[in-house]
């Protein structure tokens, strides 16, 4: 169902929904004994492109269990597919995307009751059912063979989406086997040759290639290919768009295969998102976004174990609740795991892990002294016969009031592939719908878009990317607020502040007494 906004603060033309928006922030000045909060408002023309543009993915790392499983879910509910399983007929579905499964509180109607609408209903967005699909990887593997391999999907729907998965092959890749385990050689038989820039070069045919074969008016890259090692930022080669541009031309060893993707990807402005751990946004590659005005996001979808540890310490810091021990322990069988079983791959995977608390230990310093942060641990390890089957154990140990201990244990066993296709779903359409999104003070005259880096995309990522200087906030709950706020701003509507006072203060109620 549609919505339409009743206000003088919201226009509707052909071509956008214009909205008069009032933000309100407060600026804190700490004095000697007291801060001293001062409200500010900053009153904004929002305006939202209508036309939806026709959106095509490439996924490097095409061939990969998520990536597989992310072409196989486009294509079974395209078809609104079903299959039986031991537990009845099972349809098609977009379970764990926020854009397709989840819903937003609208308002009340005229009985008092809460409206929830879904989440794609707020703002027009693309359907996933008219993106198109394209991508690389390092393994020449169709995705009928790649989905065969990843061991997710039931058998019997495999068998429905054969037919037109095998005719999806993956797009020869560039591969550096300095960046990712050396036990993902047997794999790499479908890879470009030639110097960085030559192979930046075909990347960049591929993009346009698809733009034409499929007519789109977008493409959106997204790496879920492995995770690399980190890079090492280097004086003069990686750290200024300038410099990478030359790093490319003299074939600089230490540029990742997913910095060129990236590099390439901005080249073709086309939007880059990072599903993986590793810093592929280097300081050059930033600097090359802002520069050319491409957006950029990520790093490392947040999937299962990280996004349950972001609600988790949350609720625990903001009740007063201490955590002062966090174990998380997994482990898995499938080629992620294969390839995060090397030290330098899992040490990228372990950053992204474990900085996701940072923010919440920090709101709160009568728990926490300047500094002071709980024991974290991460663990992964490689067990082969469970395949995509994460099973991830997590320990919470927290300090209660006068000495006392509270342990949470966790078991959270799913395949990992089916948490974390959703997520690059709701990754493409958000992307593309900040695209589409303007922003002018009204006294302004021209509009500006988001900021590049899409630190907004931060809900969808362990580690969120975020413009130099601003918070990175991983409380998913603030995440989520934020994507909601941001959207329902698009209409013009407050933000959803959940005080709900109609329901709580005399005055509002109309001094409704009480017939219970
Ligand atoms: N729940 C999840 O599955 C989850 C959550 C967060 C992050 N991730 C990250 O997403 C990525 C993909 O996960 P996966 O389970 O699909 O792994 P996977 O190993 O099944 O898939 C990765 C694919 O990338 C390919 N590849 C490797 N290097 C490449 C290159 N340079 N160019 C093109 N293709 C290349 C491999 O051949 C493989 O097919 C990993 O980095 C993983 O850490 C996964
Ligand atoms: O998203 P999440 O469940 O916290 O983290 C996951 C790890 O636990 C898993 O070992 C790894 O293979 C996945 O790529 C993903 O990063």
């Amino acid at each position: 169902m549609a919505v339409f906004v009743n206000s003088d603060n919201v226009r509707y033309t052909d071509a956008f929904i214009e909205a008069d928006y009032s933000y309100h922030t407060t600026k804190v000045d700490k004095k000697e004994d007291q801060f001293v909060i001062t409200p500010q408002t900053d009153t904004l023309n929002i305006r939202t492109s209508r036309k939806v543009p026709k959106v095509g993915v490439m996924l490097v790392g095409w061939g990969g269990n998520n990536g597989s499983t992310f072409t196989a879910a486009l294509l079974a509910n395209k078809r609104q597919l079903s299959w039986p399983t031991k537990q009845g007929r099972q349809q098609a579905n977009w379970y764990g995307s926020i854009t397709q499964a989840s819903t937003i509180r609208l308002g009340t109607d005229a009985d008092g009751k809460d409206v929830y609408i879904p989440f794609h209903s707020i703002l027009p967005m693309v359907h996933p059912n008219d993106l198109e699909i394209d991508g690389w990887d390092i393994s020449g593997a169709n995705l009928a063979e790649a989905c065969e391999r990843a061991q997710v999907l039931d058998p019997y729907l495999q068998e429905k989406l054969k037919p037109f998965l095998e005719k999806l092959k993956p797009r020869p890749s560039i591969y550096d086997p300095d960046f990712i385990a050396a036990n993902q050689a047997d794999r790499a038989n479908n890879f470009l040759r030639g110097s960085k820039r030559a192979q930046v070069q075909q990347i960049c045919n591929d993009i346009e290639d698809f733009r034409k074969r499929a007519c789109l008016d977008h493409v959106i890259v997204v790496w879920t290919a492995n995770t690399e090692r980190f890079s090492t930022i280097i004086a003069n080669v990686n750290d200024s768009a300038d410099n990478i541009e030359k790093a490319v031309d003299n074939n600089y060893s230490e540029i990742s295969p997913s910095t060129l993707f990236a590099y390439a990807s901005i080249l073709m402005k086309c939007t880059y998102l990072n599903g993986s751990p590793q810093n592929t946004f280097v300081p050059g590659i930033i600097d090359l976004a802002q520069k050319r005005n491409v957006f950029i996001g990520g790093d490392d979808f947040k999937s299962g174990q990280t996004k349950i540890k972001s609600v988790l310490v949350d609720f625990l810091v903001s009740a007063g609740i201490k955590p002062v021990s966090i174990v998380s322990y997994n482990h898995l069988g499938n080629n992620d795991g294969k390839n995060l079983s090397a030290p330098s791959q899992f040490r990228s995977k372990e950053i992204s892990k474990s900085n996701v608390v940072d923010d919440m230990v920090n709101s709160n310093k009568i728990l926490y002294s300047e500094n002071e942060k709980p024991d974290h641990c991460v663990v992964i390890k490689y067990v082969p016969y469970v395949g995509d089957s994460k099973r991830a154990m997590d320990e919470y140990v927290s300090q209660i009031m006068m000495g006392g201990h509270n342990t949470l244990v966790l078991h959270n066993t799913c395949e990992d592939s089916l948490l974390a296709a959703p997520i690059i779903l709701d990754l493409v359409i958000l992307a593309e719908l900040c695209f589409r999104i303007e922003f002018k003070k009204v006294e302004e005259t021209k509009y500006s878009s988001f900021h590049p880096i899409l630190s907004v995309l931060g809900y969808l990522c362990k580690a969120p990317l975020v413009p130099k200087g601003t918070p990175i906030v991983n409380s998913l709950f603030r995440q989520r607020h934020s994507i909601e706020n941001i959207l329902r701003a698009c209409l013009g509507l407050p933000p959803e502040s959940n005080m709900l006072l109609e329901h709580k203060i005399l005055t509002l109620m109309g001094h409704r007494t009480s017939t219970v």
